[in-house]
This record gives structure tokens, C-alpha cells and sequence, in this order.
């Protein structure tokens, strides 16, 4: 396990601290790095939100949050009541003025003005606005305080510049970090390393070299519990306009001057400025939405989207999403970049496929087939190349293709943190270098907007897929018109 520093004494506030993102996620990252000894002691993790909890109940609550989403094996009795003696409670209404204010001031004494203060935001992101201003009118902001914005920025361009407004009003760009968890998993960070630390693919990382590049996020999970929210975002707002468009801007960026958060982040945003634009005429020859069916994963029957919907609603919402994108720099030319991302498909895989040229000419008879970087960002992290071998023996020169495997456990042997761990010690730290700044989120939406503009127009069927299926055939056919292939479609 690779060195953690401590990071400074700290005040941990959650808005939201009631709902899924807290429970699932943010406590058990806490508590991760506190038991692994990154956080000290006497820094305190305050909930809020306007239910009605004292702090005993709301330890309840993370107690049992903890039991269930955090690993046995990292559960001792001892570290569990440590953590939850750091933990408090504060009844507000984030958005209203008027509300219990003082309970959270309560909480600061002069004696924590110089302890470094983190807002974070888990709940709809109409509120933030609200909320930066009742900090500030409520005298909350110090000099070592930050804001933490999770997704989504908005709902459309607009929007994400209204919300950006809004907290611009009161923090400074420095102070906003704007979460992206796919920029806290381990693996995407390594693409930095594979890219910059290793010349030998950067060499190759190019238009001479590269046919296309895959970007795939498959999850098996509905929409369960979440219907509410996803029904108003979709495929292309959950998982396109961030996560997968900032593993792009990875993979496609030039090298940084530096590690600095303005040196990468400059980078990124010069790939999005750099996406060539869609109309929403070519919309339907570009892009693949899809809904899924009622349909079978491993051994279980799972229900249809609108199903998971309930109450009999109709929908048009994408639950899949498949993309022909460009980059157009000297770098790439017209080198495809295909990006899917899609729920109740058979797999939980994320992984990038990038799919090098044919030789110009063969001496062979074997077929050749061109070499394939596969990185695997989760399960099973790692990294592939396939090349092309003698097979052993007889008397002849038969290739076949075989595989060059770096699993990323077998190397390291390390856990894998969650990436949320990550991205909430370096909000403590001050460090941004993980997280979107405005330009890049507007970048992103500017791109995307024109394929939800034609979508809202129908000006593309949404094809039906049966879960437990890739998607719909359209998606295929996306690849097909230049003879490739989805990843699992590949000889
Ligand atoms: N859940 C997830 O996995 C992910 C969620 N997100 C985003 O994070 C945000 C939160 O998601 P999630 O936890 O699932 O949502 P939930 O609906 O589960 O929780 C919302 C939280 O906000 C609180 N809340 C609502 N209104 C106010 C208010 N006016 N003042 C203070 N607190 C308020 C609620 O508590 P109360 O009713 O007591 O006020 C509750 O704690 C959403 O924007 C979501 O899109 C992003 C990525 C993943
Ligand atoms: O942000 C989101 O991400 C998850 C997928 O994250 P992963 O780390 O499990 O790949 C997705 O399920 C969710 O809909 C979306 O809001």
C-alpha cells in the first residue's frame, strides 16, 4: 500500500446527511481513512439536513451504515466507536434563511476557526446556491473553508451555469471542488502514469498508430431506488457528460506541463473544446439511445425500466447510451472514439480498449490481428495487450494472438480504495487537482447538448434492449459502418 500523509485536523459537513450518498459512500470513506490512520482524532464529521436527529441517533444511523457498507474484515469494534464519537448531528434547512442556523453554529466555537472546514453538498443541486449564501450570511465561511459539489452540475448548459453562478457568488474557484468519482478510482488515475511514465505507448498514442478507441462503462444495477432522479437524467447526463467524457479527456489529452490541478486540468479542457461538435441532424447517425426491457442477468429475471418506474408511468429516458465521438487535433485526426455506457447489461466492466492499426503488409499466412490495449478500470484492474505469437512447435509459422496481463492485484496486492476516500482527503487538503473546474463542466455540457436537444425533439427512435443483453442492435451497427467491433464482439 503505497505511503498516506495525515492530513490537517478537520470539520466535516455533510448536507444530505440523511440520504444514500452519506451512507453508502461518504461515511464509509471516513471512516476507511480514519482507520487507516490518515485522519486525527480530534476532527469531527457533522450531519446535517432537516430531519429531526440528535447526535446519538445519527451515530445510530452511521453505525448501521457502516455495518452494512463497509467489509467485515475492516470492521473492529473499537475503530467503529472511535469514528462515531467524531460524529454529530445538526438539524437544518440548507436552502431556507430562516431555519435552525444555530444549531450549526453551535457547533463552532472561536476554537475551530482555524480548523480546516469542508461543506459538502449531497443533496439536489438546486439547493446549493441557497445553501453558499445561508453559510455566508450565517458567518460560516473561513479562510480554511471549502466547498464540495457533487453531480450533477446542473441539468443542461444553462443550468450548470446558474448553479456555478450561484456558488461563485460566495467561494472563489479555489474553494469549489466539483466531484467526478471516476477521477478517485485508482485505475484512471494510473492511465496518467501508464501515459506519461511509460514512452513506449506514448510513442504509439496517436492517429499513425491507433484505429479507435473504446470507452465502456456496463453496469448490471437498475435504477432501483433511484428512479425519481434518473428518470430526469438519463444515461447521457449520469454517466456521458462526466465520468465518461473526463476518462476520455485522459486518454486523449497531451502531456501536462506539470502535475499541478490548472497544468492537467488546461489539458482536459482543450480535449473537450477540441470534440467536434454534433449537429443535431447527424445526432441519429452518431448516437444510440436505448431503454431496457424486462430480461434475464446471470440466473435472475429482472424487471423492465419502466417496471423499476412503477405506478403504471411511461418514459423515454435512456438507460444506455452509445456514441461516435472525435477529437479533432494533430494528435487524432478522425481516429474514432466510441463511448457506451449502459444499465442491466450483462457485466459490471469500465475499461478502455484501444485498438491499434493493422500491419501495412503481411509475410504471413496466419490471419494477422492488430494489436489491442485493453485497461480495465474495474473489476479485475489491470492491464492487456494482445500480440501476436508463434505458436510452438510444428513445422510451419502459425500465429495466434495471446495476451501480455498485468493484474494490478497480483502486482500490488494492495486494497482497493474506494475513490471516494481519495477525493475527500484531498478536499481536506485543498488539493484539486482530481476534481472539474467550471470551464471543463460547461465544456462538457456544451458538447452533449445538442444530442439532448435532439433527443427531446425524437429526433431518434429509443430502442428497447433486454437486460441482461449489450444494448441494443443499433449500438452494433454504430461500429459496424467502419468494420469494428464492440470490445465483446471481437474474434
Ligand atoms: N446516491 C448516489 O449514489 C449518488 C448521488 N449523487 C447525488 O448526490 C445528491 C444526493 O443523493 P442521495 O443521497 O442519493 O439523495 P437522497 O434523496 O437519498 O438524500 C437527499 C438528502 O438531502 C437532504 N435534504 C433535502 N432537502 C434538504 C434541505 N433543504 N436542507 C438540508 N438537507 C436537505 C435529505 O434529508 P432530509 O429529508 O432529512 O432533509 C437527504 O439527507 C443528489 O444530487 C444525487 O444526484 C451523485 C452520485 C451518486
Ligand atoms: O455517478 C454514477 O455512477 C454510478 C456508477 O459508478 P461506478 O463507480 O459503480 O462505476 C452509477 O450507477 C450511477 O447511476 C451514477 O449516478
Amino acid at each position: 500500500m503505497a505511503k498516506l500523509h495525515m492530513v490537517d485536523t478537520f470539520d466535516y459537513v455533510v448536507f444530505g446527511a440523511t440520504g444514500d450518498l452519506t451512507m453508502r459512500k461518504l461515511l464509509p470513506a471516513l471512516y476507511h481513512r480514519f482507520r487507516d490512520g490518515q485522519i486525527p482524532e480530534d476532527s469531527r464529521v457533522i450531519g446535517t439536513s432537516r430531519s429531526r436527529l440528535s447526535h446519538d441517533e445519527f451515530r445510530d444511523r452511521a453505525e448501521k451504515a457502516l455495518r452494512r457498507f463497509v467489509k467485515d474484515d475492516s470492521l473492529d469494534e473499537n475503530t467503529v466507536q472511535r469514528f462515531l464519537g467524531m460524529v454529530f448531528f445538526a438539524s437544518v434547512n440548507g436552502a431556507e434563511a430562516e431555519s435552525t442556523w444555530d444549531n450549526l453554529r453551535e457547533l463552532f466555537g472561536d476554537d475551530r476557526a482555524d480548523v480546516v472546514r469542508v461543506f459538502y453538498f449531497a443533496t439536489s443541486p438546486e439547493l446549493y446556491g441557497a445553501i453558499c449564501k445561508n453559510l455566508h450570511d450565517n458567518g460560516l465561511v473561513t479562510e480554511k473553508t471549502r466547498v464540495v459539489l457533487e453531480k450533477p452540475i446542473g441539468h443542461d448548459l444553462e443550468s450548470a451555469r446558474k448553479v456555478n453562478d450561484e456558488v461563485g457568488a460566495y467561494f472563489e474557484e479555489n474553494k469549489v471542488f466539483r466531484i467526478d468519482h471516476y477521477l478517485g478510482k485508482e485505475t484512471v488515475q494510473n492511465l496518467i502514469a501508464l501515459r506519461f511514465a511509460n514512452p513506449v505507448f506514448e510513442r504509439l498514442w496517436d492517429s499513425d498508430a491507433i484505429e479507435h478507441v473504446q470507452i465502456t462503462a456496463a453496469e448490471t444495477v437498475g435504477v432501483e431506488g433511484r428512479g425519481d432522479y434518473y428518470d430526469h437524467s438519463g444515461a447521457l447526463r449520469d454517466m456521458i457528460q462526466n465520468h465518461l467524457l473526463q476518462v476520455l479527456c485522459l486518454v486523449a489529452m497531451e502531456p501536462p506541463g506539470s502535475l499541478d490541478a490548472d497544468d492537467l486540468r488546461n489539458e482536459k479542457l482543450k480535449v473537450l473544446r477540441a470534440l467536434k461538435p454534433i449537429r443535431e441532424e447527424d445526432v441519429p447517425n452518431v448516437a444510440v439511445r436505448g431503454q431496457y426491457g424486462r430480461g434475464k442477468i446471470g440466473k435472475e429475471i429482472v424487471p423492465a425500466y419502466l417496471e423499476e418506474l412503477g405506478d403504471g408511468k411511461q418514459s423515454d429516458t435512456e438507460t444506455f447510451v452509445a456514441i461516435r465521438a472525435e477529437v479533432h487535433s494533430w494528435r487524432w485526426g478522425k481516429v474514432p472514439f466510441y463511448l457506451r455506457s449502459g444499465k442491466r447489461l450483462p457485466n459490471k466492466v469500465s475499461e478502455i480498449v484501444v485498438q491499434f492499426r493493422e500491419t501495412p503488409w503481411s509475410i504471413f499466412k496466419s490471419k494477422l490481428e492488430a494489436n489491442r490495449l485493453i485497461i480495465r478500470l474495474q473489476p479485475e484492474e489491470g492491464i492487456q495487450l494482445s500480440v501476436m505469437n508463434k505458436v510452438p512447435g510444428g513445422d510451419g509459422m502459425e500465429l495466434r494472438p495471446a495476451n501480455i496481463n498485468v493484474s494490478f492485484e497480483q502486482a500490488f496486492g494492495a486494497r482497493y480504495p474506494d475513490a471516494y476516500e481519495r477525493l475527500l482527503m484531498d478536499t481536506v487538503r485543498g488539493d484539486p487537482v482530481l476534481f472539474m473546474r467550471r470551464d471543463e463542466v460547461e465544456a462538457a455540457w456544451t458538447w452533449v447538448e445538442p444530442i439532448l436537444n435532439a433527443w427531446k425533439k425524437n429526433c431518434s427512435p429509443v430502442h428497447h434492449y433486454p437486460a441482461g443483453s449489450w444494448g441494443p442492435d443499433a449500438a452494433r451497427k454504430l461500429l459496424a459502418v467502419t468494420r469494428n467491433a464492440w470490445h465483446e464482439d471481437m474474434a
